[in-house]
Order: structure tokens, then sequence, then C-alpha cells
């Protein structure tokens, strides 16, 4: 790629565009972005806002395409500059099928690499996850660390089991020739839970909130540490690492980064209580209200419910074995290899990150859109 922001204008694909960090990333290339000449934004489900995007002076493409077509992905790439890989099925709900969840984000994510491949792009940028670490199934915690912490990654459930094979591909391809001879230079973001405008999980929990008036009832202990991140921090890494990976390639081509922010380290529904709190709910309890066994229980009970009325409906509720596991185990991490590597700041401060956040929530007004 130029190194002149007038040498050369670069055409962008961002697959997932249209999801809830896609559309983040989307908005961010077109305001921080200054190389950028056309931006492709591929997805299964095309948003009707992409077209207000149309009337700016960067071509916005909107293609829509599944990754788990080949086909439809070396179309989308070819001729593109720099490849951020954002599609994917993030269901930890029992809501896909283990073969789709693996079809999307594995075969998806195989099917972007060999297009790079073979239509000559060099610069991937992958969304892997925290989960590829972890929690595991053991319920060790992971407290405060980093990229290179020992930690023993065990995963069962099948969304943890595919961003991990992901990301293992992903890397594995750094230096690969492309089509023209040049190698291929890969790296994986590792966000940790994101949210901010467009989070459906924190949607879901204020319209929980709203229909038990206006209250919550704590089931996580408030000790247990979970590591969050402003949406529009991870979108800024994402535009950052694409933008550094061809001058830094030796050394940002096969590395990890977990991409994380100045958000408080707190459990789960704490943390979530700094949006909903504002917005009219109260946790109840200083501590859980139920003995776990009781929700290891209840959780077992969605399962038998889920598989029972699937011919029926899909019932699936936020609370099943995983999401229990995962809910109840420490996980917060502290790096600064994304600032060494590639000069990673947050662009949003945990202030304006909750402001924004709020707002978003305050407007939904526990509407199903
Ligand atoms: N949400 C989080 O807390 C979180 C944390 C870490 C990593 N991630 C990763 O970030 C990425 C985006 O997650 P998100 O939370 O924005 O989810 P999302 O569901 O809002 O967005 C995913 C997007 O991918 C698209 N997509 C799904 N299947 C597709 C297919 N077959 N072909 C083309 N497009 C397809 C969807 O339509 C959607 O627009 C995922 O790879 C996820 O694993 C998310
Ligand atoms: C019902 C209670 C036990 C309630 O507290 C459950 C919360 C639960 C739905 C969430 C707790 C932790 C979340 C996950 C975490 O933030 C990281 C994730 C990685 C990302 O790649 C996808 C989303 C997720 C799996 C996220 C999903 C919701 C939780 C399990």
């Amino acid at each position: 790629m130029a190194d002149s922001a007038q040498a050369q204008k670069l055409v962008y694909l961002v697959t997932g565009g249209c999801g809830f960090l896609g559309e983040h990333v989307v908005r961010m290339l077109l305001q921080r972005e200054p190389r950028l000449g056309e931006l492709r934004v591929f997805d299964l489900h095309l948003g009707p806002w992409l077209e207000e995007l149309k009337t700016g002076p960067v071509r916005v493409t909107a293609i829509q395409g599944d990754v788990t077509q080949a086909h439809e992905v070396a179309a989308a790439v070819a001729g593109a500059h720099v490849v951020i890989h954002t599609a994917g099925l993030v269901d930890v709900f029992g809501r896909a099928s283990p073969k789709t969840i693996h079809e999307v984000n594995v075969q998806g994510t195989r099917n972007v690499i060999e297009a790079c491949v073979q239509t000559g792009t060099r610069f991937l940028v992958y969304t892997s996850s925290m989960e590829v670490v972890g929690p595991n199934t053991k319920g060790h915690p992971f407290y405060r660390g980093n990229e290179d912490t020992p930690y023993e990654a065990v995963h069962r459930h099948p969304y943890p089991c595919s961003k991990a094979l992901a990301e293992w591909l992903v890397l594995e391809a750094n230096g690969r020739k492309v089509c023209g001879g040049l190698p291929l230079v890969t790296c994986a973001l590792r966000p940790t839970g994101i949210y901010g405008e467009g989070h459906q999980i924190m949607r879901d929990f204020y319209r929980q909130g709203l229909r038990l008036g206006g209250r919550l009832f704590r089931a996580i202990p408030a000790s247990v540490e979970h590591g969050r991140v402003y949406v529009g921090n991870v979108a800024w890494m994402h535009v950052l690492a694409a933008r550094e990976l061809e001058r830094r390639a030796a050394l940002m081509g096969g590395q990890v980064y977990f991409c994380y922010d100045g958000s408080p380290y707190k459990s789960y529904e704490d943390f979530n209580m700094e949006f909903l709190g504002p917005c009219g709910l109260r946790l109840v309890g200083a501590r859980p209200l139920v003995p776990y066994w009781l929700l290891v229980f209840l959780a077992a009970l969605n399962v038998l419910l889920q598989w029972l009325l699937r011919p029926l409906l899909l019932y699936a509720p936020l609370l099943n074995p995983y999401t229990l596991a995962v809910a109840n185990t420490t996980f917060t991490v502290s790096t600064d290899k994304a600032q060494r590597h590639f000069g990673y700041e947050p662009l949003f401060s945990w202030e304006d990150s909750r402001t924004r956040t709020i707002l978003w929530v305050q407007a939904t007004g526990g509407s199903a859109q």
C-alpha cells in the first residue's frame, strides 16, 4: 500500500459490516481513515443505514453475501487492499446449531483467507475474541492477564471452539504468498465483552428489568470481575491495526492483541448497571439472591426446555450452563502490547463511553428495535 494518504486511495472490505461491531468499524473508517477510496461492506443482512453513507467522498459499496460461500467472498475481496473480517455467528444461547456456527466462523474465515491469497489482498485483520483464551471449562480465573499469561484454554462450547480455530487459521496464514508473490500479513484482535450503542444483550437486560418493575436480581457475586470494552474503542483498534499492518508487518504479522480500554473491572451485572441504573433500573441484592446450585439447576432446565420446545419455537434464554459459567468466572485483561506494537490508545474515555451507552439505552426505551 502507498505510504501517503494523497498517493493512493485504498479499498477496504469489512465483513460483517452491518453488525454491532461492524457498523462501528465502518463508521470509524469513514471518519478516521484518510487513505480510504472505497469501502466495501459485506454482510448477510445489509442495514438500511448504509444508504446514508453513500453521499460522502468515499465510495461505499454494500455487498449482500455469505462468508460460507467462497465465490461470494472472493468476488468481494478481489481488488481490496485490506480486509477487516468481523463477520461471525456470535451465539452462546443455542440459537444456531454447532455445525452452522462452525460453517460461519471457521469455514467463513477459511474462505476469507483463501480469497486474499487468490486475489492478492495482502492485509487481513481478524476479529477474534477473549474466549479463544477463556474462561475455560474448569472455571479458572484469568485475572488482569495479557497475551503471554499462561492459561489452560479448554473449550467445549461450539462458539469459543470456532473462534479459537478461526484465529489459528488466520495466524497460520501469515506469510503465505498471495497472488503476485508478496506475503499475506495477518493479525487477530481479541476484544473482551463489547458494550455500547447497538449491544443487543444490554437491550435485553434493559427490557427484562422494565418487565420486572424496574428491578434486576443479582445472580453473580460482585467479586467476579469481567473485562468489558467500549465498541468505539474496539472499532478504533481495528482501524489502527489495519493502518499499521503494512508499515509494521514484521512486528505485527501473525500476532494477537487483546482489545480493552479504561472501562472499569466489575462483575458483569454491576457493569451493566453503570448504564441501566441511570435508565431507572435497580439491581436487587448485595449478594446473589439464589444459591449457585439453584442457578445450575435452572440453567440445565433451560437446556431441556430449549430441546423440548425446538420443534415448536426457539427458546433461547440468557441463562444456560455456558453463560452461567462464563458470568461466574473472573476474566480481565491488562496489557500494553497493542500500544507497543501499533500505538493503540483508547479513543473514548470511560466517561465518554458510559455517557454514549446510557444515551443509547435511553433512546431505545426498551423497544425491540
Ligand atoms: N459482542 C462481543 O462482545 C464480542 C466480543 C469479542 C469478539 N466479538 C466478535 O466480534 C465479531 C462481531 O460480533 P458482533 O457482536 O458485532 O456480532 P453481530 O452478530 O452483531 O455481528 C455479526 C455480523 O456478521 C454477519 N454475519 C453472520 N453470519 C454471516 C455470514 N454467513 N455471512 C456474512 N455475514 C454474516 C451478521 O449479519 C452480523 O451483521 C464476531 O466475530 C464476534 O465473534 C464480539
Ligand atoms: C443470567 C445471568 C447468569 C447473567 O449474568 C448471564 C450473563 C451472560 C448472558 C453474559 C456474561 C458474560 C457474557 C459473555 C462475555 O461478555 C464475552 C463474550 C465473548 C464474545 O465473543 C461474545 C459474547 C460473550 C460470549 C458474552 C455473552 C453474554 C455473557 C455470557
